[in-house]
């Protein structure tokens, strides 16, 4: 038993012990259960605050994400900047490469250029000093050719008064086709005529064989001399240059007188006023450009013209004029010599300024339609009157103004060229074989008659020094004289043309006409006198 209750003493004392140790074990798991609570509160409060703590987390995180987004799309729109960028960085650098070859190039040429442009500015000093000296130069060389040109206008009139102021040009015209439509037989037979100088062209020969009251075989051969013959292949320019001189004269101040004689149907009107073209235009047409011309080149000399031009014709003794408003002129006219001047002017008649010569040449085509043509027996075409037109030229030196060649000499001169057509020049027999019209007869008459008085004035004033005796001279015989008197006497100078005809038909009037140019080329006018003063 002892044992038992030492036992139970012990189980107690166990069980005290134990329960002591319950009690700290209680104690402690109070405590720890305390420390639990606490913890688990403390616990929850941090999973709380987690939560908390993760939930602004994640939001910070969608805001993180936005905003990853956002930065990832401005990276996009960045990266795709950044390639363009790239692309025109690439493209710029390309550009500078060229550029700096280019400026490399245009570096090099500027050198260049600015080299060649000291050696410009060099060469431009040069050639300023050379044209002040070449200025100078011109300026004295204008001096001189002014003074040089009134020596050439006194030489080149010094020259034409030693060749005579009347001269006559013998010109042939060629056969034409119409010469074979003649009802006479034998009519288109060409004369025997030859032309052995052929260095100077100044000899004509006729020759006709006749048979003798003996029956034995005539020959008999004339020859004639003048300034200048023309064969008949010769052509309109070579004609005018031959006369071109002469229109030279007018603007220096003379008075010059162009005329043509010769038979109906001799080429008078074809050598005066020819044809159509260019190559065919006659001696006026050409003599009024030639005028027109020079008057142009002497303006570089100081020199300033007008012109004014009338044209009339010598009918039956009346004048008419043929610029005139009607085709038939009823006024009277009369002509006036100036013996002061030398000029001559008609009363009551168109003068009419000139300006150019191709308005001279619609005027002349005026006026040749007005002109009193009627057929005769043998041309179709004759003109049975005189014609004549006159240009009338007054110039002035009026200098070169702003050339530096100083002020003009203010040396006038006044001039006049007249281009006579001359009416056919047949014998009454011959024109009007069977007797025709009385109208016709007169006015073969009064051809001749004035063409006579031609002769006799001419005659009279190639007898010596009819001037300085003062011989009569008939001007006054006839209107054509008269009209012609100044370009006839000491003031003038005279050109007559003789046409002939090539057939051996018209042989008789051929030898009348040479005989009356031969009367004409042995003249002698005394000296032309210039027509000038200073003003
Ligand atoms: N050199 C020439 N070349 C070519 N044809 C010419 C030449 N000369 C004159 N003719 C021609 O001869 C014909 C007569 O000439 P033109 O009419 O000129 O004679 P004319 O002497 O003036 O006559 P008229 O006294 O009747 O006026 C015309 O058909 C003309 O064309």
């Amino acid at each position: 038993m002892e044992a038992e209750r030492a036992k139970v003493a012990d189980l107690q004392a166990n069980h005290l012990a134990l329960s002591r140790e319950l009690a700290v074990a209680k104690t402690q798991e109070l405590t720890q259960r305390r420390e639990l609570v606490s913890a688990s509160d403390e616990i929850e409060g941090l999973k709380k605050r987690h939560a908390r703590e993760v939930m602004d987390l994640e939001m910070d995180v969608k805001k993180r994400d936005r905003e990853i987004r956002e930065v990832n799309e401005d990276l996009r729109v960045c990266r795709g900047d950044l390639e363009r960028e790239r692309e025109t960085v690439s493209s710029l650098k390309s550009t500078i490469s060229h550029q700096s070859n280019a400026h490399l190039t245009l570096t090099t040429q500027n050198q260049a250029l600015q080299a060649q442009m000291e050696a410009y500015i060099r060469s431009v000093a040069d050639l300023t000093g050379k044209l002040e000296v070449a200025e100078k130069e011109v300026e004295e060389m204008k001096k001189e050719a002014m003074e040089s040109e009134r020596v050439r206008r006194k030489l080149h009139n010094m020259v034409q008064e030693l060749k005579g102021n009347i001269r006559v040009f013998c010109r042939v015209r060629p056969v034409l086709s119409s010469d074979f439509s003649s009802s006479v037989e034998g009519a288109d037979a060409e004369a025997n005529m030859a032309f052995p100088d052929q260095r100077d062209h100044k000899e004509i020969v006729l020759s006709s064989s006749s048979e003798s009251a003996t029956g034995q075989e005539r020959k008999e051969v004339y020859n004639f001399g003048f300034d200048r013959v023309f064969e008949p292949q010769a052509t309109q320019a070579e004609v005018f240059e031959e006369i071109s001189q002469l229109a030279q004269s007018c603007t220096d101040g003379y008075n010059v007188c162009i005329f043509a004689y010769g038979q109906t149907g001799s080429g008078k009107s074809f050598t005066m006023e020819g044809g159509p073209t260019e190559e065919t235009a006659g001696m006026i047409p050409r003599a009024v450009e030639q005028v027109f011309r020079v008057a142009e080149e002497m303006k570089s000399k100081g020199w300033e013209y007008t012109m004014e031009g009338q044209f009339l014709e010598i009918y039956n003794e009346t004048i008419n004029d043929l610029l005139g408003k009607h085709d038939f002129d009823k006024k009277k006219h009369e002509i006036k010599h100036d013996a002061k001047t030398g000029s001559t002017r008609v009363t009551d008649i168109n003068v009419l300024p000139l300006h150019s010569a191709s308005q001279v040449r619609t005027l002349l085509n005026l006026a040749q339609g007005r002109r009193s043509v009627a057929a005769t027996m043998m041309n179709e075409r004759s003109s049975r009157s005189h014609s004549v037109f006159t240009l009338r030229i007054s110039g002035v030196n009026v200098g070169l103004g702003g050339t530096g060649c100083g002020e003009g000499t203010g040396e006038r001169c006044e001039g006049s060229l007249n281009l006579v057509d001359l009416a056919g020049s047949e014998r009454l027999n011959v024109s009007f074989a069977n007797g025709a019209d009385k109208e016709r007869v007169k006015e073969t008459q009064s051809i001749n008659k004035s063409l006579s008085a031609l002769g006799d004035v001419i005659a009279a004033l190639g007898e010596k020094g009819p001037e300085a005796t003062g011989k009569h001279i008939p001007y006054r015989n006839s209107k054509l004289t008269y009209l012609l008197q100044n370009s006839l006497s000491g003031n003038s100078k005279t050109l007559m043309f003789l046409n002939l005809s090539p057939l051996a038909a018209h042989l008789n009037e051929s030898l009348t006409s040479l005989r009356f140019a031969t009367k004409v080329n042995n003249t002698t006018i005394g000296t032309a006198k210039k027509q000038s003063r200073t003003s």
